[in-house]
């Protein structure tokens, strides 16, 4: 599985009945809610990471990056669009880029 596997996997589904998919269900429930759910999945992560549980945090980090493509795909964003802005950060270390960043 990857994740251009599962984002097609959720636009596949956002168009089935609410009744019977929980991507379609989320969906038409708006982006807010997607983004809501995407946070709420994203702080069970992180508890699981303080905890060191590391079942838990690979079974929570599995809701988080299903929940992150959902709301990404509520707001047209694709996966391909995310992939590309990391690609043009790959050769600047994170510390040099935060650096350069005007001060203010
Ligand atoms: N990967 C997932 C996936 N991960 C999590 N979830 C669902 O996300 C929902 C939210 O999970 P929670 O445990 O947080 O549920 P909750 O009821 O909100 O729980 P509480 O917050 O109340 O405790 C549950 O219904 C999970 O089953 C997923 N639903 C679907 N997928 C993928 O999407 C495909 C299509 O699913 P449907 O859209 O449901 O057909 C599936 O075959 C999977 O490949």
């Amino acid at each position: 599985m990857t994740l251009d596997d599962l984002e097609k996997i959720i636009a596949a589904r956002a168009s089935a009945s609410p009744d019977e998919s929980w991507t379609a269900k989320l969906l038409a429930k708006g982006p807010e809610k997607a983004a809501e759910k995407f946070g709420e999945e994203a702080i069970e992560a992180i508890i699981e990471a303080v905890k060191g549980d590391r079942e838990k945090l690979t079974t929570e980090t599995a809701d988080v990056l299903f929940h992150l493509l959902v709301m990404l795909h509520s707001r047209g964003v694709t996966v391909d669009a995310v992939m590309h802005e990391l690609e043009c950060r790959q050769n600047q270390s994170g510390l040099t880029e935060k650096a350069s960043r005007p001060k203010g």
